[in-house]
């Protein structure tokens, strides 16, 4: 069983935390840490074509150019978390960790984007949905990284 446990999620705090509650970030890292260890971390922008990649898959949606613009005009913070139960697997705990995507929804749980997030789209925080998709989003923004060497 533990062979299907993903060890690694990726995890965006995203623009709406760095440009209007950016004196949160402190203790939204020690939140974090509580349960997950950072395994990598950076502090970025992203170009508008980066974002666009970044969210490739939902191109077409209606909420997809606000997503974009969203993810690019700020400051994000992308960074590899591992659960540190290692029985647990990563991507769900995150998940379960930020809560759902719309902030009405998130405000009912005590979860990340019930306290930080603001709405649909500026909900502060991403998460992988999948194992295939946190190997390319931990590619996307960390290259050389490399599990084997954790
Ligand atoms: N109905 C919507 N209206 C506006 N923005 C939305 C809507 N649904 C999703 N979004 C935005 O697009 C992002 C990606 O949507 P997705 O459906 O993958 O949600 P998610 O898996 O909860 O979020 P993420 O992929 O960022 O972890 C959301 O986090 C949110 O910022």
């Amino acid at each position: 069983m533990s062979s299907s446990i993903s060890r690694y999620t990726l995890a965006i705090i995203k623009p709406d935390i760095l440009i209007r509650q950016s004196q949160c970030l402190d203790s939204i890292i020690q939140k974090i840490e509580t349960k997950f260890n950072i395994v990598n971390r950076k502090q970025i922008v992203l170009s508008i074509s980066e974002a666009e990649q970044f969210y490739n898959d939902h191109r077409g949606k209606f909420f997809y150019e606000r997503l974009v613009g969203f993810m690019s005009r700020g400051p994000i913070i992308p960074m590899v978390l591992s659960e540190k139960n290692s029985q647990v697997d990563s991507i769900k705990s995150w998940r379960e960790f930020i809560g759902p995507t719309h902030a009405e929804n998130a405000r009912k749980l005590d979860c990340l984007r019930g306290e930080y997030g603001f709405s649909d789209t500026w909900n502060g925080f991403h998460g992988s949905g999948s194992h295939d998709e946190a190997l390319n989003e931990i590619k996307f923004f960390f290259p050389d990284f490399d599990k084997t060497n954790q």
